[in-house]
């Protein structure tokens, strides 16, 4: 099976999507892989939705809320990340916005004077400091082999050891699954009053299912506007979700629902 993922080579997208797919290939925006997936480019995507230190990649969020697509399964990772330089003179660190907030201590104790610099992937900011000796890259160890001249100055640098990403694993919307411990759904009420949220969140206790993630995004309509993502630990092959559905739905009829499928969780270990 082929796969799209965030490049160039050496990202942890790289690497989770590795672990599911025979052949990889690469974009330099989730939102490009999210696109090319749901307009059939490539039969799946790998997206980075949520880490444990930084919390939710809102670009991933946004562009799930945009095109369609299903989510037929998530991977988790954990995440150890190492300083990478030809040599300890750099001036500028470079790196994913995430792993520089999953860093954030470590740079700010060891390295106070560095500059940081937010590039589109991990392995991107590698690039940049094979380059050009006055930049260092926060990236997986592995970047630094390979006939590469630069050193691993630091390891495990994350500011907690128990640093994980959680991966989607994407398919065109038409392999949406029903089957699956947990589901993904985007639901834009398009209408705000005292206890929609609760209203919303009650389809889901009521019927004793657990939630494990809701965020709000703007949606970009006006200020104050939002839409809801929530998981939940239950697949739409259950009753109890589908009338959860069926109420949702009913709630929000000025708006709309988006079920992004049922899904089981894959924990891959590197
Ligand atoms: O830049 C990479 O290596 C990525 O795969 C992206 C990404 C992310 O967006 O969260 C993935 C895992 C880590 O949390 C850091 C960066």
């Amino acid at each position: 099976m082929d796969a799209v993922t965030l490049g160039p080579a050496g990202t942890y997208s790289h690497r989770a999507a590795s672990a599911v797919a025979d052949d990889v290939s690469f974009r330099e925006s989730v939102t490009a892989i999210i696109e090319a997936v749901a307009d059939g480019s490539f039969e799946r995507g790998v997206v980075p939705i949520e880490n444990s230190i930084e919390g939710s990649v809102t670009e991933t969020l946004d562009a799930l809320a945009d095109r369609d697509v299903a989510v037929v399964s998530e991977i988790i990772t954990p995440i150890r990340h190492a300083l990478l330089a030809q040599s300890e003179e750099f001036e500028t660190v470079a790196s994913h916005s995430q792993a520089l907030a999953q860093c954030r201590t470590y740079l700010e104790t060891n390295y106070p004077e560095a500059k940081q610099e937010a590039v589109a992937s991990t392995a991107r900011g590698v690039q940049r400091a094979r380059e050009d000796s006055s930049i260092a890259a926060i990236g997986h160890p592995s970047n630094a082999t390979n006939g590469s001249e630069l050193q691993v100055l630091a390891e495990d640098i994350q500011d907690q050891d128990s640093n994980a990403t959680r991966f989607f694993l994407l398919a065109p919307a038409s392999e949406q699954s029903d089957a699956g411990g947990k589901t993904s759904l985007i639901v834009y009420p398009n209408v705000n009053y005292p206890g929609l949220l609760l209203e919303l969140l009650e389809t889901f206790a009521d019927r004793n299912i657990n939630l494990s993630r809701v965020e709000s995004r703007p949606s970009g309509n006006r200020l104050g506007d939002y839409l809801f993502h929530f998981d939940i630990e239950a697949g739409v092959y259950e009753s109890r979700v589908q009338e959860a559905l069926d109420e949702i739905e009913g709630i929000v009829d000025e708006g709309w629902v988006r079920n992004l499928g049922s899904y089981d969780t894959k924990h891959v270990l590197y």
